[in-house]
């Protein structure tokens, strides 16, 4: 993909018996909110901390900005912005004090940005770290991983824990770094809260990428197809297209279908056994559902 940040190529990681990693292969485009679902253990973590140069892929190629972590972690580490999911702070230092330590790393223009970041944030002067509420510790975080304004900003669950409003406040930031051309990585269980700012989404299950495109891409065309069968126990032809998952109740059968055909309906004829069939578009948490759930008939859109 032209202009691409992040360039996974078939990446695989192992922890002894665990495989927490398949055989990924994506691009994220610049300039975009990327989000990277997936249920816990899914491998989300072990995906940035290979793309940040504290892991290294058993197999495969990640590339960052052009280069790869494993080789080049300092410098990758310094040209991009990172959050991780249990942010090391201080906690003797003030939040004015870390950013002068942290400036070190960075040119002349870190101390001013960082400390507009801390006003815009509410961030309290003059409080030490360990004295701050989690919400106001993991806006020093976000403040530290931007002032530099990085290209590229990657966030580890960066609201687990923060209530709506700050949580809103963090989301629509990311949204206007995007504007900005600037690319923001953020992994996250809170698919609603996803779907608002997410320009690309990934979904990865048991290690294995099953969705990466466009979110309007993705929602244009997945539908939950549902039908009323004449029987309960009338066989009939399931949708044309990618059939993600399948569940039926007595005479209800609900599909969540992609690439659903445009003529669809043609399948279901008055001899067909369908009573009634009507399709709406799914919404990211019934495709996550769809995708993720190994007991129903689960596909990829990969
Ligand atoms: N250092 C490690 N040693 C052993 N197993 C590990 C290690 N790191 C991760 N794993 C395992 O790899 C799998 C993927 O973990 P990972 O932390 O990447 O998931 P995640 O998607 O970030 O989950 P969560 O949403 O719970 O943070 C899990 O089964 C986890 O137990």
């Amino acid at each position: 993909m032209a202009n691409s940040i992040i360039s996974l190529d078939n990446v695989s990681k192992r922890y002894g018996r665990t495989q927490a990693l398949d055989h990924v292969t994506l691009e994220v485009p610049e300039g975009v909110v990327f989000a990277l679902l997936g249920e816990n253990g899914a491998g989300k973590t072990t995906m940035i901390r290979i793309l940040t140069g504290f892991e290294k892929p058993d197999s495969g190629e990640a590339l960052v900005l052009g280069k790869s972590p494993s080789d080049a972690a300092m410098q990758i580490r310094r040209s991009i912005g990172y959050v991780s999911d249990a942010p090391a702070l201080y906690d003797w230092m003030k939040a004015e004090e870390i950013g002068w330590f942290t400036s070190a790393f960075y040119d002349e223009t870190f101390p001013m940005r960082y400390l507009e970041l801390l006003a815009a944030f509410d961030v309290p002067a003059g409080v030490k770290l360990k004295n701050m509420s989690k919400g106001q510790r993991a806006k020093v975080a976000l403040a530290l991983a931007t002032a530099h304004d990085p290209k590229l900003l990657i966030l580890d669950e960066p609201t687990s824990g923060l209530d709506p409003m700050v949580r809103r406040q963090f989301l629509e930031s990311m949204v206007d770094r995007a504007a900005l051309g600037r690319t923001v990585l953020l992994s996250s269980h809170q698919i609603s809260e996803v779907e608002r700012v997410a320009d690309w989404v990934a979904i990865v299950h048991k290690g294995r990428l099953r969705v990466c495109e466009p979110l309007d891409t993705l929602r244009a065309k997945t539908f939950i197809v549902t039908m009323t069968l004449d029987h309960a126990g009338s066989t009939v032809a399931i949708p044309e297209g990618k059939v993600l998952s399948e569940v039926q109740n007595g005479r209800q059968l609900r599909f969540v279908v992609s690439d659903l055909a445009d003529d669809w309906r043609s399948q279901y004829g008055t001899e067909s056994g369908v009573a009634d069939a009507s399709a709406v578009p799914a919404s990211l948490e019934e495709i996550f559902v769809a995708v993720c759930t190994d007991d129903q008939k689960t596909g990829s859109l990969q």
